[in-house]
C-alpha cells in the first residue's frame, strides 16, 4: 500500500531532510510542488487536503494556516513547529515518552523541538520514576549546530566564519520552555540557556544536578540505571556509561537519527550532569517526524532513518 505525503515547506531546511529520508521508498509517494507554486495558497490547499500525511515545515503561523486550510478528516498532520506542541487535541511526538500507540492512533502529530527531545528524555522519566522531585528549578544548558535556526541561522553563519559562539534566549522565555515543563510534569519553567555553535549539525543538551541539595533525589548511579531500563526497548535511544572526562561534537559527523543520554556523577554522589547527545536535524527534527510517520503509518519505526 503507498501513501501519499506532502512536506509543506520542502525546500527549507527540515524538508529536504525529510525528503532525503524517504527517497526511494515504495510506502510513500510524495506530492510535491513546483518552486513556482511552493507559496501558492491554492496550490498547497490541494495538496494539504489530497495527502494521507501532511508533514509540515514551516515557520509557527504559516504552519497554524496551513492547518486551517485542512477542509477534510482524513488527512493526518505531523507538524515540525513550535505551533501545536502544548495545543490541545494535539499528541506530542516523542514515542518513546508518550507511548508509540499513541503516536499511531493520532491525527495530529506535534513533533518535539530539538532542544526539548533532550531535556525531556532525560528528566521525563526519572521526574515520573520519583527519582527526581517535579517541584525543583531545573537549569538546562545546551550547544546546538546553526542549521538548528532554520536557512536564515544557516546564511549567517556562513557568511560570516568568525562567529566562534552565539549565546542567545538570553531574555528567557524561550519558545521551548511550554513543552519542557508540561512533559516533565514541572512545578517551575526549566531556566534554559541555548547558544549556536559553528558547526553546521549536532547538538548536546546538559541539566546540571546538585543532587544533595534535591529533596529525594536517588543517585548517579540509579538514574543512569533507570533510564537505561526506561528506553531499554528502544533501536534509537541509548544510555551509554561514559568513564570519559570529555564529550566532543564533530564537525564532519554525518546526519544521525539517534538520542544518546548519559549520567555523570561525582565520587561522593553529591552531584551530577545529565547529557543528551542528538542531531538536531535527525532525532531533534527531521529523523523523528520520519520516525512518527512510520508508526502512523503502522511501518517499523526505523525504516529510512539514519542508524
Ligand atoms: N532546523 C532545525 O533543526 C529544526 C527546525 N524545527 C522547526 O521546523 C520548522 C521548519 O524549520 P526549518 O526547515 O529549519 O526552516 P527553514 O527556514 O530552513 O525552512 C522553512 C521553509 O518554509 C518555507 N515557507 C515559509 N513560509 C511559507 C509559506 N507560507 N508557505 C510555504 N512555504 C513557506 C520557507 O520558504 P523560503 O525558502 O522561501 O524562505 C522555507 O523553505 C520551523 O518551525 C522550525 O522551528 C524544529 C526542530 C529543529
Ligand atoms: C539554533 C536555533 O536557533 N534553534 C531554534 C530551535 C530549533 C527547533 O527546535 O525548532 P522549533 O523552533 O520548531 O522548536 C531556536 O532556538 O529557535
Amino acid at each position: 500500500m503507498t501513501r501519499t505525503v506532502f512536506i509543506d515547506g520542502a525546500v527549507g531546511t527540515t524538508g529536504l531532510e525529510i525528503a532525503e529520508r524517504l527517497a526511494g521508498r515504495p510506502e510513500f509517494h510524495l506530492i510535491t510542488l513546483p518552486e513556482a507554486r511552493r507559496k501558492d495558497d491554492a496550490a498547497r490547499a490541494e495538496a494539504l487536503n489530497a495527502a494521507d500525511f501532511v508533514i509540515l515545515c514551516l515557520p509557527d503561523d504559516a504552519a497554524r494556516a496551513a492547518v486551517a486550510m485542512i477542509a477534510n478528516d482524513t488527512t493526518r498532520v505531523i507538524d515540525a513547529s513550535t505551533a501545536h506542541r502544548v495545543a490541545p487535541g494535539w499528541t506530542y511526538g516523542f514515542p518513546e515518552v508518550v507511548g508509540r500507540e499513541a503516536i499511531a492512533a493520532a491525527a495530529r502529530v506535534a513533533n518535539p523541538g530539538c532542544y526539548p527531545t533532550g531535556f525531556i528524555g532525560l528528566l521525563a522519566p526519572l521526574v515520573r520514576a520519583g527519582l527526581l522531585p517535579a517541584d525543583w528549578p531545573y537549569t538546562v544548558n545546551a550547544v546546538s549546530g546553526y542549521s538548528g535556526g532554520g536557512k536564515a541561522l544557516i546564511e549567517r553563519f556562513e557568511a560570516d566564519p568568525d562567529i566562534a559562539f552565539r549565546d542567545y534566549g538570553l531574555a528567557l522565555g524561550h519558545k521551548h520552555i511550554g513543552e519542557m515543563q508540561r512533559l516533565c510534569g514541572l512545578a517551575h519553567p526549566p531556566v534554559f540557556a541555548p547558544a549556536v555553535i559553528p558547526a553546521h549539525r549536532g547538538m548536546v543538551v546538559e541539566i546540571p544536578l546538585p543532587l544533595a541539595a534535591m529533596p529525594g533525589a536517588a543517585g548517579p548511579d540509579a538514574l543512569r540505571d533507570a533510564l537505561a531500563s526506561f528506553y531499554a526497548d528502544s533501536p534509537l535511544v541509548r544510555v551509554v556509561a561514559d568513564p570519559a572526562d570529555e564529550l566532543l561534537l564533530r564537525r564532519s559527523a554525518s546526519p544521525w537519527d539517534g538520542l544518546e543520554l548519559r549520567v555523570f556523577g561525582a565520587a561522593d554522589g553529591t552531584q551530577a550532569r545529565l547529557i543528551a547527545v542528538l542531531d538536531n536535524l535527525g532525532k531533534g527534527a527531521s529523523g523523528a517526524a520520519v520516525q512518527n510517520l512510520n508508526l502512523m503509518a503502522g511501518l517499523p519505526e526505523t525504516s529510512g532513518l539514519h542508524g
